[in-house]
């Protein structure tokens, strides 16, 4: 299982790279890389997994997190209307996005980041994704609210982005006019 000591942390060059596609149909070993991702999730979710292993918490994991320069993500969250969505992604891209932007009340954490950087990250409000599931099958979601937020993040991993890229050092609050805040 993936604990605390396998997350590479800023500062460590794979966090800057882009990630290599994952070859479809995957192997074996990616697609056993790939549940342990979300694993990760679902132990870092749960209080007394959590506390007994020392997780820090998280909705969402990317493989060039744990040192693997490979498009992979996993996500487990919570939308507003109490949906769930839970997903391990081979090669997620955005296809297509809303004008309108959408931002974190509360800013972004990351497991790779120890130390807390607040402010507001500007996101798309909605996406949709294309990807690959873990047999290989393609499949598209159309995503808004946090589960949208959680994938950004995700997907950035992959491009060798952090979330603080975003957060304009000069007035970190800056609250976008016509962005929506998500609490
Ligand atoms: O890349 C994934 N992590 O670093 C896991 C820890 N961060 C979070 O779960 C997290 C926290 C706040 C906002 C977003 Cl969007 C995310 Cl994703
Ligand atoms: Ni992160």
């Amino acid at each position: 299982m993936i604990t605390m000591k396998d997350i590479i942390r800023d500062g460590h060059p794979t966090l800057r790279k882009v990630a290599e596609d994952v070859k479809m149909p995957p192997s074996k070993e990616d697609q056993e890389i790939l549940k342990s991702l979300h694993e990760y999730i679902l132990n870092s979710q749960d209080p007394e997994i959590a506390n007994k292993y020392g997780l820090r918490p998280g909705i969402g994991l990317a493989a060039p997190q744990i040192n693997v320069s490979k498009k992979m993500i996993a996500v487990h969250v919570i939308d507003e209307k109490e949906q769930l969505h839970s997903y391990m992604l081979f090669n997620p891209r955005i296809v297509s996005h809303s004008v309108e932007k959408a931002y974190l009340s509360s800013g972004e954490g990351c497991l790779s980041v120890d130390e807390v950087i607040p402010g507001y990250v500007h996101r798309y409000a909605r996406i949709t994704v294309k990807a690959n599931d873990i047999d290989g099958k393609e499949i598209k979601i159309r995503l808004k609210g946090l589960p949208a937020i959680a994938f950004q993040h995700e997907i950035d991993h992959l491009h060798g982005k952090m979330f603080y890229d975003y957060i304009d050092e000069k007035n970190p609050f800056t609250p976008m006019d016509q962005a929506i805040a998500i609490d």
